[in-house]
């Protein structure tokens, strides 16, 4: 796997190098000793799979709350999607800055987010899957989230907005109160 460090502290783009023959490819997506060098050493505690039907559907923007913060890698499987996270860290360089890349299945690409970052994504296209994996139990009421629109952030999303879940609507706006997360 290749690591590509982001302009983002401790985010990565992972690239694949996959191994091809006749029948046609063989890649690891994640390998302990690799993503060393990421300085990620946590364990994945949980996988999730997520399938999207229509292009321009938004989900997001996510995070748990500390102490349950949580690594993410994502990855899409089907389709292509702009994935965005925006840095929640408290006393963090690029604090309350997003960054947006393109995960699709036809770059094989995956973002490693660190703890302390909101996530989300736009679909490019119909039916779109991406696969997430998580060092931190998914756990109701420690859930954050920020509005996909707020403009203290200013995300430029590709497309028009086609769909949301009611929550990702629900989300409050940020405000000077904010002051970002601690991470452990
Ligand atoms: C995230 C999650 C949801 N759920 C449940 C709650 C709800 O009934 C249903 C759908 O959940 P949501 O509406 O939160 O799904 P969704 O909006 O797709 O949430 C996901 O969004 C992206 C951007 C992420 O980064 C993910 O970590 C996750 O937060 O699944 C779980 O049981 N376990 C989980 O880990």
């Amino acid at each position: 796997m290749i690591f590509t460090e982001t302009l983002f502290k401790n985010v990565f783009i992972v690239d694949m190098q996959p191994i091809t023959d006749n029948r046609g490819w063989f890649s690891r997506i994640y390998c302990k000793d690799e993503f060393r060098q990421t300085g990620f050493s946590g364990e994945w505690v949980q996988m999730n799979q997520s399938f999207t039907a229509s292009e321009g559907t938004v989900r997001g923007m996510h995070y748990q709350h500390p102490p349950y913060s949580e690594t993410k890698l994502v990855r899409c499987i089907a389709g292509k999607v702009f994935d965005v996270i925006i840095d929640l860290r408290e006393s963090s360089e690029t604090f309350m800055q997003w960054f947006g890349i393109e995960l699709s299945a036809k770059n094989k690409r995956a973002v490693l987010i660190p703890e302390g970052f909101a996530h989300g994504f736009q679909t490019l296209e119909p039916n779109c899957e991406l696969i997430y994996c998580h060092n931190e139990m998914f756990m109701r009421g420690v859930e954050g989230g920020i509005a996909y629109n707020d403009p203290a952030i200013g995300i430029s999303w590709p497309l028009p907005v086609t769909e949301i879940s009611e929550r990702d609507l629900s989300h409050p706006l940020l405000n000077s109160d904010f002051k970002g997360i601690k991470i452990k």
